[in-house]
């Protein structure tokens, strides 16, 4: 298994008469974390759904290892990307140990039971989200953030090459977030986040690409891309932006529009 690499050509994206996303470029080179960022309804989330194939391009075109994304059969498909998305389907009467066990489905022949590999890969799948304990819990009845990490277990144990993710750490305490994000860095797999909080998408991501208004705005390094003046041109709000001497990575201080003057 190797990191895939994922090229989004000018791709536009449209739902009856209204365009979500116009001409967007992104490409992830195997092994990269490049982060989605932009504010409500900038098309982050129609881009990755693209990406998955759930909305198809009406231009342009998504690349995997070069080949159509959305020629390829959907057994191939489904054994090279995993998604984590905000509204999966309602349908688990199941526990958080069989939910992570779908995520094997892909790689099974029809009917075929679990194997040994299967049971250690979903056991490791909920032991890196810490989710061990609720492996015999009914899925449908953990909180937000349990579940969000079940869904990443369910997605770890597909062993993508690819691995779309939207807002992950949604839901999450502190401490999940970080380690989840960590977990995405250290994964043999190319990885595209939306993700809101653009001091973790500073930290975590290799390159960024900001939306607005279904199109990119800006591209690049963290550091390269979160400015002062981005923030106020794409966000519309104030804040400082400087190189952390811990985490050498950019930090952005948000500074509320009723700010007191300085004294
Ligand atoms: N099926 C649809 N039909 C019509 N408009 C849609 C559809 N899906 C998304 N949109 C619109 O397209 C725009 C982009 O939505 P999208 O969900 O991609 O944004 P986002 O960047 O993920 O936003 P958020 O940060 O709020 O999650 C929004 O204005 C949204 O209302």
């Amino acid at each position: 298994m190797s990191a895939a690499e994922l090229a989004v050509d000018e791709v536009t994206l449209t739902a009856g008469a209204r365009c979500l996303v116009r001409d967007v470029s992104v490409h992830a080179r195997p092994g990269e974390v490049v982060g989605l960022v932009g504010p409500n309804g900038s098309g982050k989330t129609s881009l990755l759904r693209a990406v998955y194939r759930v909305l198809r391009p009406d231009a342009g075109q998504v690349r995997l290892d070069g080949a159509d994304a959305w020629s390829l059969p959907v057994r191939k498909l489904a054994v090279t990307v995993a998604a984590v998305v905000q509204e999966p389907g309602a349908d688990f009467n199941l526990t958080a140990r069989e939910v992570v066990a779908m995520g094997r489905t892909p790689h099974k022949r029809l009917l075929a039971g679990d194997t040994a590999e299967d049971h250690a890969l979903v056991a490791s799948a909920l032991a890196a989200v810490d989710a061990t304990a609720l492996a015999d819990r009914p899925f449908d009845r953990l909180s937000g953030g349990e579940r969000q990490r079940v869904l990443i277990a369910r997605a770890l144990a597909q062993r993508p090459r690819l691995l779309v993710l939207d807002e992950p750490t949604n839901h999450l305490d502190i401490r999940h977030q970080l380690d989840v994000l960590g977990l995405l860095r250290r994964l043999p797999a190319t990885v595209l986040v939306a993700l809101h909080d653009l001091n973790l998408a500073a930290y975590y991501c290799d390159r960024l690409y900001v939306l607005r208004d279904g199109e990119v705005t800006a591209s690049g390094p963290p550091a390269d891309v979160l400015t002062a003046d981005l923030l106020r041109e794409v966000y519309g709000v104030a804040g400082e932006v400087v190189v952390h001497p811990r985490t050498n990575a950019p930090h952005v201080t948000f500074l509320p529009a009723d700010e007191p003057p300085a004294p």
